[in-house]
């Protein structure tokens, strides 16, 4: 187990009046070695909080939390995490390969490895034909490859990103998801936060769902969504007397004598199929759709919703 939390709570006071906000309520979680762990959860959900108190920077107000073994915080096992905040911060008149290596000082990466494994971490994060360009003159998306170069410069086994592909596009996305995929082959562990709900399709081996500062999920996503299958989309070209083979389903869409159109259970689709092709008709693609995790999300906040207990806790100044 590299990560462990047990009731870990934070309650901020807000205001003159001391209005207090519990961000994070009894948060109990574990990070097992090796896996890509997604945080996920909405704007303001709790992610930020929970991994700063993570990192030291905060400190809970209840709970308690282990990484290593070592309760946090731990200077000892925070050698050993590459962190990259949600909105990293750089002296932006030092060029990229200068940042880098500052970090490297800091982190106390020695001299003599601190060259090599910069240059490595430049090409690995994509910015070798950038790392003597002031920061300043970076995108979004390369001052967060930095970040996550930066995160990587003590060679963790365990790296903790909060929101790393935030502000990134599409490609941008896709670059560091390959990213995280490359630090587990290489043996890390992996645990970051984010809102945006297909990278963490593609990437985690288990995720931890968080709502108003409640972990209302965690497990492997096969574990959590539905195997129902919810609709199935037929799509076939039907000639025009036999339109009736169709006629218990939703139609999506029609274009001459193609026609796609979906059910809500396979029995009333494999009828259909059945009924398509004895019309002398041709199947052109027959789709299973199961719960994404964004059904499963839209779910999960739609139940907390109507349970008042899941509600954002504000309590009375005292
Ligand atoms: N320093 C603070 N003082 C008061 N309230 C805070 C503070 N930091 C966070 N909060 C509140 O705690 C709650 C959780 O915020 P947090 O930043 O952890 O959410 P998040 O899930 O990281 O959201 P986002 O995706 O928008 O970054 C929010 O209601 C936020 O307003």
């Amino acid at each position: 187990m590299i990560l462990r939390t047990e009731g870990l709570a934070k309650t901020f006071e807000v205001g003159f009046r001391r209005r207090r906000v519990q961000a994070v309520r009894d948060l109990t979680l574990s990070v097992q070695e090796g896996e890509i762990f997604g945080f996920v959860g909405p704007n303001g959900a709790g992610k930020t909080t929970t991994i700063k108190m993570l990192m030291g920077l905060i400190f809970p107000s209840g709970g308690r939390a282990f990484i290593f073994d070592a309760p946090i915080p731990s200077t000892a096992s925070k050698a050993r995490i590459g962190y990259l905040p949600e909105n990293p911060a750089y002296y932006e008149f030092l060029t990229g390969r200068e940042a880098l290596r500052f970090f490297a000082r800091l982190a106390r990466v020695p001299g003599a490895d601190a060259k090599r494994r910069c240059d490595e971490l430049l090409e690995l994060v994509g910015l070798t034909p950038a790392a003597d360009r002031q920061i300043r003159k970076y995108s979004k998306g390369m001052q967060q490859r930095l970040g996550i170069a930066q995160a990587l410069v003590a060679d963790p086994a365990f790296v903790i990103l909060d929101e790393p592909m935030s502000g990134l596009d599409p490609i941008g996305r896709k670059e560091v998801r390959d990213l995280i995929l490359e630090l587990k082959r290489r043996g890390k562990t992996v645990f970051f936060s984010t809102h945006i709900l297909p990278d963490v399709e593609s990437l985690c081996d288990r995720v931890g769902i968080i709502m108003r500062g409640q972990l209302r999920d965690v497990g492997r996503l096969g574990e959590l969504l539905s195997p129902r299958v919810k609709t199935v989309e037929l799509s076939a070209m039907v000639p025009e007397g036999a339109r009736g083979a169709l006629a218990r389903g939703r139609v999506l869409a029609e274009e001459g004598e193609r026609v796609s159109v979906a059910f809500d259970d396979e029995a009333s689709a494999d009828g259909a199929v059945r009924a398509v092709l004895a019309a002398g008709g041709r199947l052109v693609a027959l789709t299973p759709h199961r719960e994404t995790l964004e059904d499963f999300f839209m779910r999960r906040l739609q139940e907390g919703e109507a349970r008042p207990e899941a509600t954002p806790r504000r309590l009375a100044a005292p």
